[in-house]
């Protein structure tokens, strides 16, 4: 490979307006983070082991999971000897010794081990986090069943205190009881936390968590009275081993339920949580947390996509002129750049997210459970909103590559095949905007009232019959004010049906139902709050159902937005330059930093293993007898 840069790409350095570093500071919060970044990441970049591995793509997935159990163990090790305490600098090695590969011990550490610290007793966790945290338990969160995923309260997996012997007795009464899909289930983990209907004194208390050793601690052999395996391959997740999971009357101690909140006493006596809901705490964390993966997954795809469209040359765009950098065309720009400030709008996003998620769920912790509906909704709603816009903006990064995009060489289908996941999983995406419907629907109608509403959604009580003041300048205090008025339109006018179905004397779950469809594009409106000028273009419709723009108005925002791509241009390399991913995090031969993409994607495609012989077995096996059959063959056609 040449050590050149590509001479499109260093001219595009060049002209850039503004100083890609100085962004890249306030991404990563100052010049000592982002040298710190960059210190761990060379670490990586030097350790023999983990550069030893070839792409994921390359493997089966026996040998996708066998590399992913070797190279995460080897991270822990690795961590423990570097001395690694920051949250920070172990997430910067694992994403860098990792970066397209989810780890079998995911769940462990993002679930498992946060939910024990939160959900169990003070002496339970004193138990038993410090053995999850070291890794001499190690665990996975089982809910899912194969009948029930979304529906919490239908799972059918029972847990049956028994007080003769203080034991609960785990049981899956049914085939569509049995768990199925928790990760790392299958092969991984030899403790799961247990999501089951609880039973005491002859009574169905709804479902709790309970800690359930699934694989003996001296040689991981399924415990007698449980079934276990690997559901099978997915669209992705390769190196994830999710399993189902059967009980037969499996017996735990009394006090291997999650007792922080609910308790049944050694009489069998249940004493109730605060709020039911409680239970669910572990999901919210992990919305939480999508929201920043998304941001990580599109604003790669964009780095990808924005690199090699200014390298790539195609078509003439000058008649007689040298062939266009991609870059050039209008619908590319229209394509990958509202992409590139969606990338910027969801890590701001994120981060406020996972802020008011600290403070509120310290609120919780400390018995304060007044805000925990408005976390509830925030989560859901952002989760669903952003895993959805993410995931279709990686496809059109993907697509603006053209052929190569579709190749694994271009890194983008493997970061599509991993977070396209996130939106069924936590809670699948239109289940999850249905939930924040219904706090907007809630809200609207004490907005009614007069009822004071919190600050994110005081919106939904401004005045409907106030016209844009939009003018050229397409000023910020006008596009709120028009996102605002768009989605509080769209809230009154999903509430308004779900109140007349009602009048038409509907039960309230089918006045509900009937409305959902104007709910579910009332709540993307509502998350659509992000966004700017190319979002209203993109949905016209809906800002001018009443009138709210005029004609001229429609002019200058679509004038607006093709102003704004020039405007970008310039500038659209140093911009995701900014988000600083080394080559070795992107794995893509598309979205290389010196743009040397052509001799890339020969090199990477020598090691396809289709290369290793000139001359393939199946033509021995296959293709040379037919051709021998044929030409014995007295059909004159096969004769050529
Ligand atoms: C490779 C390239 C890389 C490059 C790129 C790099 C980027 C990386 C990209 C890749 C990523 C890497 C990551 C790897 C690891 C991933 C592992 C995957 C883990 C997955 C784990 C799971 O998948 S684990 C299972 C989750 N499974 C759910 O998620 C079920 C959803 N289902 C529910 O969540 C409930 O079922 C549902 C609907 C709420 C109703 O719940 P329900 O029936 O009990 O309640 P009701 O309907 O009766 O509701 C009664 C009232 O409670 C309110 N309420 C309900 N919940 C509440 C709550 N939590 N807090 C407050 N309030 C709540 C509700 O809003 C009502 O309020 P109101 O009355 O005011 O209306
Ligand atoms: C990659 C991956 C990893 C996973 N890991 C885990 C794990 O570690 N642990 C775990 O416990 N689970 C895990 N899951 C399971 C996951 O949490 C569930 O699949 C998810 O919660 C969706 O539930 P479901 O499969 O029951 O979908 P369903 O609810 O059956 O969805 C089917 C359709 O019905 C619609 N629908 C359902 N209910 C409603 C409603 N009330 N209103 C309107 N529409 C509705 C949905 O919108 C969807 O279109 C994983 C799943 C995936 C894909």
């Amino acid at each position: 490979m040449s050590n050149e840069v590509n001479t499109d790409l260093l001219k595009e350095r060049s002209t850039a307006t503004f100083d890609a570093e100085r962004l890249t500071e306030f991404i990563y919060k100052g010049p000592e983070k982002v040298k710190r970044k960059r210190q761990i990441q060379n670490i990586v970049l030097q350790d023999k082991f983990l550069q030893s591995f070839k792409p994921t793509e390359f493997y089966d997935r026996d040998g996708q999971y066998n590399n992913a159990v070797r190279r995460q163990i080897y991270i822990m090790d690795r961590l423990e000897e570097l001395g690694f305490r920051s949250e920070t600098d172990r997430l910067n090695f694992r994403e860098a010794a990792a970066p397209v590969e989810l780890s079998p011990f995911g769940l462990h550490s993002g679930m498992f081990v946060p939910t024990l610290e939160r959900q169990g007793t003070p002496e339970q966790s004193r138990k038993w986090v410090p053995l999850g945290k070291s890794f001499k338990m190690i665990g996975t969160y089982a809910q899912t069943e194969l009948g029930h995923g979304t529906f919490i309260r239908g799972l059918e997996t029972t847990a049956t205190f028994d007080p003769e012997t203080q034991e609960f007795i785990l049981d899956s009464p049914t085939l569509s009881s049995i768990k199925y899909w928790p990760g790392n289930v299958a092969k991984t983990v030899n403790h799961c936390l247990v999501m089951a209907q609880l039973y005491t004194q002859g009574k169905c208390h709804g479902t709790h968590l309970f800690l359930v050793q699934v694989r003996s601690m001296e040689d991981h052999t399924i415990m007698p009275g449980l079934e276990i395996g690997d559901i099978g391959p997915k669209l992705g997740f390769d190196g994830v081993d999710n399993g189902f999971m059967k009980f037969n009357k499996y017996r735990i101690p009394r006090m291997n339920m999650l007792m922080r909140y609910a308790k049944v006493l050694e009489n069998g006596d249940y004493i109730k949580p605060k709020n039911a809901k409680l239970t669910y705490g572990a999901m919210v964390m992990v919305r939480v947390w999508i929201v920043m993966d998304a941001f990580k997954a599109l604003s790669r795809a964009t780095v990808i996509a924005v690199r090699y469209s200014a390298v790539r040359r195609q078509s003439e765009l000058r008649p007689g002129g040298e062939e266009a950098q991609v870059i050039d065309y209008q619908t590319q720009q229209y394509k990958l750049f509202p992409l590139l400030a969606t990338s910027y709008a969801f890590l701001l996003a994120a981060e406020g997210m996972s802020q008011i998620y600290a403070k509120i769920s310290s609120d919780i912790e400390r018995g304060n459970l007044e805000d925990m509906p408005q976390l509830h909704a925030l989560a859901c709603g952002l989760k669903a909103f952003c895993t959805w816009v993410g995931c279709e903006g990686i496809e059109v990064c993907r697509m603006s590559c053209g052929g190569h995009g579709y190749s694994h060489a271009s890194g983008i289908p493997k970061i599509y095949a991993n977070i396209v996941g996130a939106c069924t999983y936590e809670g699948e995406n239109t289940v999850m905007m249905l939930q924040t419907a219904r706090y907007l629907s809630k809200s609207y109608f004490r907005g009614q009232r007069g009822e004071s509403l919190p600050e994110l959604i005081q919106y939904l009580t401004i005045d409907l019959n106030v016209k844009s003041t939009l003018g050229e300048d397409c000023s910020f205090e006008s596009l709120v004010a028009a996102y605002s008025h768009r989605a509080a339109r769209m809230v009154a006018t999903a509430c308004k049906l779900q109140n007349a179905n009602k009048q038409k004397g509907m039960p309230s779950h089918d006045a509900w139902n009937k409305s959902t469809v104007p709910f579910i594009a009332a709540t993307k409106a509502h998350c659509h709050l992000l966004y700017a000028v190319y979002g209203i273009v993109e949905n016209m419709g809906e800002f001018m159902q009443d009138g709210y723009f005029n004609q001229d108005q429609i002019s200058i925002l679509n004038r607006k937005v093709l102003a704004l791509l020039e405007d970008i241009r310039p500038n659209a390399v140093a911009l995701v330059d900014a988000f600083d991913y080394p080559d070795h995090l992107l794995q893509s031969c598309l979205g290389r930093y010196d743009g040397q993409v052509y001799e890339a994607l020969y090199e990477n495609s020598k090691s396809s293993p289709l290369n290793n012989t000139d001359i393939h077995s199946s033509y021995y096996n296959y293709i040379r007898p037919m051709m021998q059959k044929r030409s014995k063959s007295k059909d004159i056609s096969a004769k050529l």
